[in-house]
C-alpha cells in the first residue's frame, strides 16, 4: 500500500497531513500525485468526496517549497464558496511554508483583491469572471511565471450552463504562460474530455477511478414518488422524522430556483425547523455567513440551489434531499455527493413527480445503479398536507410583497452590463425572438391543421368510395 512518503512528499508535508488526519493517500492521490510531481499535466476523475483537492494541493505545495515565488499557482473554480474552501486547504497544509494566498471572487471588494494580487501571493484561488475583470482592468500583477494552472470542477468551467465561463477562461488563458503544468479535476470529467485535453496540452496523464457505479458505495440512494402538490408535505414529514429519530443530524436540501429556495426556507422556519438558505440572489457576505452557520451546526438544514451542488465538503451532512429531480444526471451526482464523503455513510432522497420519471431513468442509466423507494407513512403526510400547503401559500404571498422579483431583474441587468451587453437592447431582442417563435408556432399550427384537414378529406373520400363500391358491384356480382 502506498504512503505519502513513497509518493515523493517531503517529511514536513507528510507531518502536516497527519495533523489533519490524512494518513494514507486515497486512490486519486496515489495515482495522480506522482505524475504531477514528475512535471506532467494531469486529469483526475474520481468520485465525490474522494480527496481530489489534496491530490493537487499537496504536489503544488511540495514544488512551491522547492522554489517559492508568486504567483506560482492559479486555481479556478466555479463557485465563490468553493474558492474559499480550496484556499483553506492550501492554508492549512501549507502553514509551515508561510503560504501567502489570495482569493479572487465576485461579490467581494475588488480594490482589496487588486492590492493582494499586486503583493505576489504564492497561490491565487479564483472564480473566472472576477479574475478576468482584474486582468482587464489592472496591470499591477502578472502571471507570466505561473507554474501551475488548476481547473477544479473542470467540466463545469468548460460547459456553457447558465453561467458561461468560457469567455473569461479565454482571457485568463491568454495571460498565463504556455509552459506550465495544467491540472484538471472533477467527479464528472468524461463528458467534456476532448475540450479538456485541448487545455492540458502536453499529453496529460489521465486517471479515472474505474468503477461500475458512479456514486459512492456508502450512499443509500432513495426516491419518493409524489404528486407535485404533496411534495412539500413529504419534505416536512421527512425532516420531522429525522429530527425525532436522530440527535445529531444535518440535511442539505436542493431546489431548482432561488425563489423556491427562499420560499422553502421561510416555510420550514414557520414549522420551527432550523433552516437557512444559500442561493445566488443573496448578498455574498450573507452567503458566507449562512454557510458558516450551517457548517458549525447552528442551523441543521441548508436549503440551496445548485450553487452548492459541487465541491462543498461538509462532513456532518448525513442526508441530501432533492426537492426537485435534477434535469441532468451529472447534477444529481454532484448534489448527492454532498453526503457520504471520505468513507462516511449517507442517504439521498429524491422527490419525484409523475413528470420526472424519465429523468430518474436517465440518472439510473448514468450512475449504473437503481434508486430504491423510500418508505413513508402516507397517512402521516396526508394529515399535514393542508397545513403545509396553506403555509407555503402564505410564504409565497409574503415574498411577493418584498422586492424579490424586482431584485432578480436588477441582478439580471447587472450581469448583462458586466458581460458588455445592453439590457434594453437585449430585452428588445428577446421580445422580437419571442414574437418570431410565436409566429412560427402559429404557422406550424396552421400547416398542421391544413394537413389534418387534407387527411380527413382523404379518409372521408376513401370511406365514401368504399361504401359506393359494394353498391356498384353488388348488382353485377349477384
Ligand atoms: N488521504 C485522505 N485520508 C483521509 N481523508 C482525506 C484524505 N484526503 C482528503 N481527505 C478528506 O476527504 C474529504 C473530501 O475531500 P475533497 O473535498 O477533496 O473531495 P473531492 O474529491 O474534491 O469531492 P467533490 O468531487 O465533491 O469536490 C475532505 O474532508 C478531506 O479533508
Amino acid at each position: 500500500m502506498a504512503t505519502f512518503e513513497s509518493l515523493g512528499l517531503s517529511e514536513w508535508l507528510v507531518n502536516q497531513c497527519k495533523q489533519m488526519g490524512i494518513t494514507r493517500p486515497t486512490p486519486v492521490q496515489e495515482h495522480c500525485m506522482p505524475a504531477i510531481l514528475e512535471g506532467r499535466d494531469c486529469m483526475g476523475c474520481a468520485k465525490t468526496g474522494s480527496g481530489k483537492t489534496a491530490a493537487f494541493v499537496l504536489p503544488v505545495l511540495q514544488k512551491l517549497s522547492e522554489d517559492p515565488y508568486g504567483i506560482f499557482c492559479l486555481v479556478l473554480t466555479p463557485t465563490r464558496e468553493l474558492a474559499y474552501q480550496i484556499a483553506e486547504q492550501f492554508k492549512a497544509l501549507g502553514k509551515p511554508l508561510g503560504l501567502k494566498d489570495c482569493i479572487v471572487v465576485g461579490g467581494m471588494d475588488m480594490v482589496t483583491q487588486g492590492l493582494e494580487l499586486s503583493r505576489k501571493p504564492h497561490v491565487v484561488v479564483a472564480t473566472p469572471g472576477r479574475l478576468a475583470d482584474h486582468i482587464r482592468s489592472s496591470d499591477t500583477f502578472d502571471m507570466k511565471r505561473l507554474r501551475f494552472l488548476i481547473l477544479d470542477e473542470a467540466d463545469r468551467l468548460l460547459e456553457q450552463g447558465c453561467t458561461d465561463f468560457t469567455k473569461d477562461l479565454e482571457i485568463i488563458l491568454n495571460v498565463v504562460p504556455a509552459k506550465r503544468q495544467t491540472l484538471l479535476f472533477s467527479a464528472t470529467l468524461t463528458d467534456t474530455l476532448q475540450e479538456l485535453k485541448s487545455i492540458a496540452m502536453n499529453k496529460p496523464f489521465f486517471w479515472e477511478h474505474k468503477s461500475e457505479v458512479r456514486t459512492v458505495e456508502e450512499l443509500d440512494q432513495r426516491y419518493i414518488l409524489t404528486p407535485e402538490k404533496v411534495k412539500d408535505a413529504y419534505l416536512v414529514n421527512l425532516i420531522q422524522k429525522f429530527q425525532d429519530e436522530h440527535e445529531d443530524w444535518s440535511i442539505m436540501i436542493f431546489t431548482n430556483t432561488c425563489k423556491n429556495c427562499q420560499i422553502l426556507t421561510m416555510m420550514l422556519r414557520e414549522f420551527k425547523f432550523p433552516a437557512i438558505a444559500l442561493h445566488s440572489m443573496m448578498k455574498q457576505r450573507q452567503r458566507f455567513a449562512n454557510l458558516a452557520k450551517f457548517k458549525s451546526n447552528v442551523f441543521k438544514i441548508l436549503i440551496a440551489t445548485d450553487v452548492a451542488a459541487r465541491g462543498l465538503d461538509i462532513p456532518t451532512v448525513q442526508v441530501v434531499i432533492n426537492h426537485n429531480t435534477p434535469g441532468l444526471p451529472k447534477i444529481y451526482i454532484h448534489r448527492v455527493g454532498r453526503t457520504a464523503r471520505a468513507g462516511r455513510n449517507g442517504v439521498s432522497i429524491t422527490l419525484v413527480t409523475q413528470y420526472d420519471i424519465h429523468l430518474v431513468s436517465a440518472i439510473e442509466e448514468q450512475i449504473q445503479a437503481k434508486l430504491k423507494e423510500y418508505p413513508v407513512q402516507e397517512k402521516e403526510v396526508l394529515k399535514i398536507l393542508t397545513q403545509v400547503n396553506v403555509t407555503r401559500r402564505q410564504c409565497e404571498i409574503k415574498l411577493e410583497a418584498t422586492d424579490f422579483d424586482e431584485k432578480k431583474e436588477i441582478n439580471k441587468k447587472k450581469q448583462m452590463i458586466l458581460e458588455g451587453k445592453d439590457p434594453d437592447l437585449e430585452e428588445k431582442r428577446k421580445n422580437e425572438l419571442a414574437k418570431i417563435k410565436r409566429e412560427k408556432k402559429k404557422f406550424k399550427g396552421r400547416i398542421q391543421e391544413a394537413i389534418q384537414k387534407k387527411k380527413k378529406g382523404k379518409m372521408l373520400m376513401k370511406r365514401t368510395n368504399r361504401k359506393k363500391v359494394p353498391s356498384q358491384t353488388a348488382p353485377g356480382s349477384s
